[in-house]
């Protein structure tokens, strides 16, 4: 069984997803394969080089994630053309991921951490979704705090994605992440327990 979760940017899903690894949970991290597929020397990278110039390298050939960041989260058309180049690697690297780790426990639960899973294909690949919540205002406030970002470009990177309200309406589970730490841990432990249960009632994986 594959659980999709997801969130909005800073709603608070890498926070979420350490407490499922807490509870024993095997995660394949999105954006951990978001930065292997564009490593020095990957056809990633070259892509990535083709498609933007060197000005997104920096002075010893890895990616200035700073400048790309700057480029995709102020343009929608640069912003597909660099998904278009790294999302079909990142979602290889994790089907191989899955499946090696199924091979060995083919009775547990894998989550998959996707922050664009319900903008791309990825949902379709997926058994059940979990969305890390919290309101637009409380999402915006964490992100201009963690990343030292004005209000502009912090709103700017809310609006490359879904809404999180849509998103919120199409996920299976829904942990809300406004409050403090030891609320949301309660309501992940209450998720675990909920996705272990349909695994063992004997829902099939469809990856
Ligand atoms: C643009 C890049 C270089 C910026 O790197 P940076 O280290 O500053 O940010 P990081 O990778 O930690 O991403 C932070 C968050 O931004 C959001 N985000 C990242 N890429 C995108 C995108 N293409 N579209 C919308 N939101 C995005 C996600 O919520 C993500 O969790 C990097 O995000 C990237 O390579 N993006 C393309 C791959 C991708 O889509 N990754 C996210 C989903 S798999
Ligand atoms: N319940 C909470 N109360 C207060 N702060 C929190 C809470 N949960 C997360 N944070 C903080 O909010 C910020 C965003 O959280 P986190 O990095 O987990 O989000 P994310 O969804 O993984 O972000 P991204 O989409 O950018 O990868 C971090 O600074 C984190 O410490």
């Amino acid at each position: 069984m594959i659980v999709g979760l997801t969130g909005g940017i800073a709603t608070g899903k890498s926070t979420v997803s350490n407490m499922f690894r807490e509870l024993g949970a095997y995660v394949v991290d999105a954006d951990v394969w978001a930065r292997r597929v564009v490593e020095p020397g990957s056809d990633g990278l070259r892509e990535v080089v083709e498609a933007f110039g060197t000005r997104v390298l920096t002075s010893d050939g890895a990616l200035n994630r700073q400048e790309l960041g700057r480029i995709i989260f102020a343009d929608s058309e640069a912003r597909l053309r660099l998904n278009a180049i790294t999302h079909p690697r990142i979602r290889q690297g994790m089907r191989q991921e899955t499946e090696t780790y199924i091979q060995a426990h083919p009775n547990e639960p894998v989550i998959w951490d996707v922050p664009l899973l319900f903008e791309g294909d990825t949902k379709y690949l997926v058994d059940c979704t979990v969305l890390v919540y919290t309101s637009p205002d409380v999402q915006l406030g964490r992100l201009m705090a963690r990343d030292g970002l004005s209000e502009e470009d912090a709103r700017a990177r809310m609006e490359a994605q879904m809404p999180i309200e849509e998103k919120r309406s199409l996920a299976t589970y829904v942990i809300d992440n406004s409050g403090d730490i030891d609320n949301t841990r309660e309501q992940v432990q209450a998720v675990w327990t909920k996705i272990r249960s349909q695994r063992t009632a004997g829902q099939s994986s469809s990856f």
